[in-house]
């Protein structure tokens, strides 16, 4: 199945990422999150609705048990560039207080949405917070945030699939792109 199995139309310019290469790099991530918190319970915060792909494979990647709870958050609306305003849309349903945490993200762009919620999530009391990310954008960064485990280091350009949207479309294609600039000019 290749990336534009489900548009199959030219809205695409590059595949950067196929299913193949992102399995195999969730699975590396999977023995590093398994080795660093051997013997104690885990909670996985999945951050809608981008992370819902990471989530369901990092998961089911790792060979032990963990919970999963969820939190929607939206800075980006249809648009391709973060408006800086976080809101939650949706809260966990679990309390954290004396948790180990780790949120798990499909890309940090900016920073903004994570260092918010790195801090919400703190004000809570867990015993720790850290981040697991497939993707992050280092020359976009315009908050540090610090992160424990990275997929992979992506230029600085819009890119769909696999979770990622413009304005809703292509979450469900199994490799990650860039979006050919004519989509959004
Ligand atoms: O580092 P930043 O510049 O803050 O961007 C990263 C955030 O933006 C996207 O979410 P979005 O707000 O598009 O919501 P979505 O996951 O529902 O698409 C993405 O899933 C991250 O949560
Ligand atoms: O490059 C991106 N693509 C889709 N959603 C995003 N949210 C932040 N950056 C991106
Ligand atoms: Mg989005």
């Amino acid at each position: 199945m290749d990336t534009q199995h489900v548009e199959g139309d030219l809205d695409l310019d590059q595949t950067l990422f196929t299913e193949d290469q992102i399995r195999a790099r969730l699975a590396e991530l999977a023995r590093d999150i398994e080795r660093d918190y051997e013997g104690r319970d885990l909670l996985l915060v999945g951050v809608l609705k981008g992370a819902v792909m990471v989530m369901a494979d990092l998961a089911r990647s790792l060979d032990r048990h963990v919970e999963m709870d969820w939190m929607a958050v939206s800075s980006y609306g249809s648009g391709t560039s973060s408006s800086g305003v976080v809101r939650i849309l949706k809260d966990l349903d679990t309390d954290i207080s004396g948790r180990d945490v780790l949120i798990v993200e499909d890309i940090i762009d900016t920073g903004l949405t994570l260092s918010w919620l790195v801090a919400n999530l703190k004000s809570r009391g867990p015993a720790s917070v850290e981040i697991a990310t497939l993707l992050r954008k280092p020359d976009a960064l315009r908050m540090e945030v610090d992160v424990t485990y990275v997929g992979f280091d992506i230029p600085n350009a819009f890119v769909v699939g696999y979770g990622l949207d413009y304005a809703e479309r292509y979450r469900n294609m199994r490799s990650i792109g860039t979006l050919a600039p004519h989509v959004y000019s």
